[in-house]
């Protein structure tokens, strides 16, 4: 079998497209979706992320601000940032990029935004939410995955679906989104006994671990729907991701590509969730 390859770069060009006709719409009635995004030190794959966050902005209309500050900032100058901007009214959600500084708490920080504004749903209170089934903000790379198995009519519903990686950002919360699509869960991570063993289980893969190609054709199920998150620059300088596509791809039914995959997607969301929070500010649904 040869899998059909998911390009999310094709579907976050499509969505945007949509997006920015809907915001074109809601600037004719004075709504501007706002979003600022935080960037902290000089890492340079932050800065990439940021810069794609500010490109996507523009082109669906979104008003982006981007708040550029030294490493050595404290804790407390970015809580007061953050306060400033869950009070402002044109400010309708708050990025922090991650990682941050090691003398910077992230969870402190992921806290402090008003739940209101919490465009990357990092927030405990958007993840009970989420957990709950309550509307809110679902975490950008979760949500961008999702998207693209229902852009090829995938069914989720009863799948086996095995996440090799536990983060907060994308293994625990994909997890949530697959089990409220009725899918059959699978957590696997590094203390994991026998990974192979329900790697060879799965009728859904998703790896997000951040080793360039840790998972390989020999692993994989036939038939497997295989979601790639991992984003590794390699020697020659080139991104990859953590499944080796070129085996995989021989016995997958579907499958991501590193880059063009997920990647595009998370920003894509990002962009869904500040109009989201821009229309509920204005009373709009
Ligand atoms: N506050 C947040 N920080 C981080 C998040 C997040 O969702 N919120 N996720 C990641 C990084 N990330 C977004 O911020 C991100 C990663 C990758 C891409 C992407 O488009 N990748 C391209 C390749 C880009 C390149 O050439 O370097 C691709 O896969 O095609 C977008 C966003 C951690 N931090």
């Amino acid at each position: 079998m040869t899998a059909e390859v998911i390009f999310g770069s094709e579907l976050a060009k499509s969505l945007r497209d949509e997006m920015k006709e809907e915001v074109t719409g809601l600037r004719e009635k004075n709504i501007v979706p706002g979003l600022t995004v935080v960037l902290i030190g000089d890492d340079p794959a932050s800065r990439s992320y940021v810069k794609g966050k500010q490109k996507a902005s523009d082109y669906v209309g979104v008003d982006s601000d981007l708040i550029e500050l030294p490493t050595d900032t404290t804790q407390e100058q970015l809580l007061n940032l953050i306060d400033e901007l869950n009070h402002k009214d044109t400010v309708h959600g708050i990025l922090v990029q991650l990682p941050l500084p090691a003398h910077i708490d992230e969870q402190v920080i992921i806290e402090a935004i008003s739940p209101e504004k919490d465009v990357d749903g990092f927030h405990p209170i958007s993840i009970g939410r989420m957990m709950t089934g309550k509307d809110t903000f679902f975490p950008c790379t979760p949500y961008g995955i999702i998207q693209m198995m229902k852009s090829k009519d995938i069914s989720l519903e009863g799948k086996h679906a095995v996440i090799i990686g536990r983060s907060n950002i994308v293994g625990k919360p994909v997890g949530q989104l697959l089990l409220s699509e009725n899918a059959t869960v699978t957590y696997c991570h590094s203390r994991t006994k026998d990974m192979e063993a329900y790697i060879a289980q799965a009728d859904i893969l998703i790896v997000a671990v951040g080793k360039a190609h840790f998972i390989n054709g020999d692993h994989i199920k036939d038939g497997a729907i295989v979601i790639d998150v991992g984003v590794n620059r390699v020697e020659d300088g080139s991104l990859t991701g953590d499944v080796d596509f070129d085996s995989a791809k021989e016995k997958a039914s579907y499958i991501t590509p590193v880059p063009k995959g997920v990647g595009p997607m998370t920003i894509t969301m990002l962009m869904h969730n500040t109009i989201k929070s821009a229309k509920k500010a204005n009373g709009l649904s």
